[in-house]
């Protein structure tokens, strides 16, 4: 189905609604920033324009406001990251601190710096200036990759226990619980270059999650799921929040902005410097 179309009949349907003209440009941008990044059909990945609208007042509706603060112990804090490709300053001595029981969401346009924060944070890349602490154990789900395409679900499973010291069977019963908590109920033959772009990433969540980590660094891992796969997904990020995790999780789904506890927007980087 054409993706323009789709979009259109989404905005008319969420009008109907009654949804707040803020709302409306927040879930079309971000569909259509999702359908152009995933090249997919807007009717496979979300249904009939009218079903979707319908699950987003719905949700909108239903939206828990974020727990208040109970503030845990801090076990992300990020200072005064400065990151330089080249010439380009994409990070400037930017802060971030997430104690036990928060979600911190970081948002901002594309290519202002989020996935580059993240993998800051995860001590895959290095700032040129700043420092990242992180007490305990750290979960990372990347945006892209993190899968090996010639090893099946399973195998990621016991790979990634492996460096917790997890036996290969208890490794394969965890990962198998937690992707059925994402609605995918055999992930066991395929490789995972045969599976399907959503699947790929509740494969990357549920390896992040695997070893029970007390901070979980997830960037934009909703990409490809379908509507309930999405629900459960933030069922399961509250459910690790409020056992006391810390969660930073970079989305362009403002409509979530209120189920967090706190938001760091990287577009509004004045040049200079700012403190978050
Ligand atoms: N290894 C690299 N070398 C050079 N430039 C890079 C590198 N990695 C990222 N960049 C650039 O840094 C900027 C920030 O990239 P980043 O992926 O962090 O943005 P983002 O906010 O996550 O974007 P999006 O919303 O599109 O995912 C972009 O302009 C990108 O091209």
């Amino acid at each position: 189905m054409n993706v323009n179309s789709w979009l259109a009949a989404l905005e008319i349907e969420l009008r109907r609604h009654g949804i707040g003209p803020d709302n409306i440009a927040n879930v079309v941008a971000e569909a259509a920033t999702h359908l152009r990044d995933s090249g997919e059909d807007p009717y496979a990945v979300f249904g009939p324009a009218e079903h979707y609208a319908a699950a987003v007042a719905e949700s909108i509706r239903t939206a828990p406001t974020a727990t208040p603060l109970r503030p845990g112990p801090v076990l992300l804090a990020a200072r005064g990251i400065t990151k330089r490709y080249g010439r380009r300053t994409v990070l400037r001595d930017v802060d971030l601190t997430v104690r036990a029981g928060q979600i911190a969401a970081v948002v901002g346009a594309n290519g202002c710096g989020k996935s580059t924060l993240l993998r800051i944070c995860a001590g895959l890349d290095s700032p040129d200036s700043g420092e990242v602490t992180v007490a305990g154990r750290l979960g990372y789900c990347p945006q892209q990759g993190g899968t090996l395409d010639y090893l099946r679900a399973d195998e990621h499973f016991v790979l990634v226990g492996a460096g917790r010291e997890l036996s290969r069977a208890r490794s394969r019963q965890i990962g198998r619980t937690a992707a059925a908590q994402l609605g995918w109920n055999e992930p066991v033959d395929t490789v995972a270059r045969n599976l399907s772009g959503g699947t790929r990433q509740k494969l990357n969540l549920t390896m992040s999650t695997l070893t029970e980590p007390d901070v979980l660094l997830l960037d934009e891992p909703y990409q490809g799921f379908d509507r309930g796969t999405y629900v459960n997904f933030w069922d399961e990020l509250w459910r690790l929040r409020d056992a006391g995790k810390a969660i930073v999780v970079v989305t362009h789904l403002l409509t979530q902005l209120d189920r967090v506890n706190l938001v760091l927007d990287l577009t509004s980087a004045p040049v200079g410097g700012a403190r978050r």
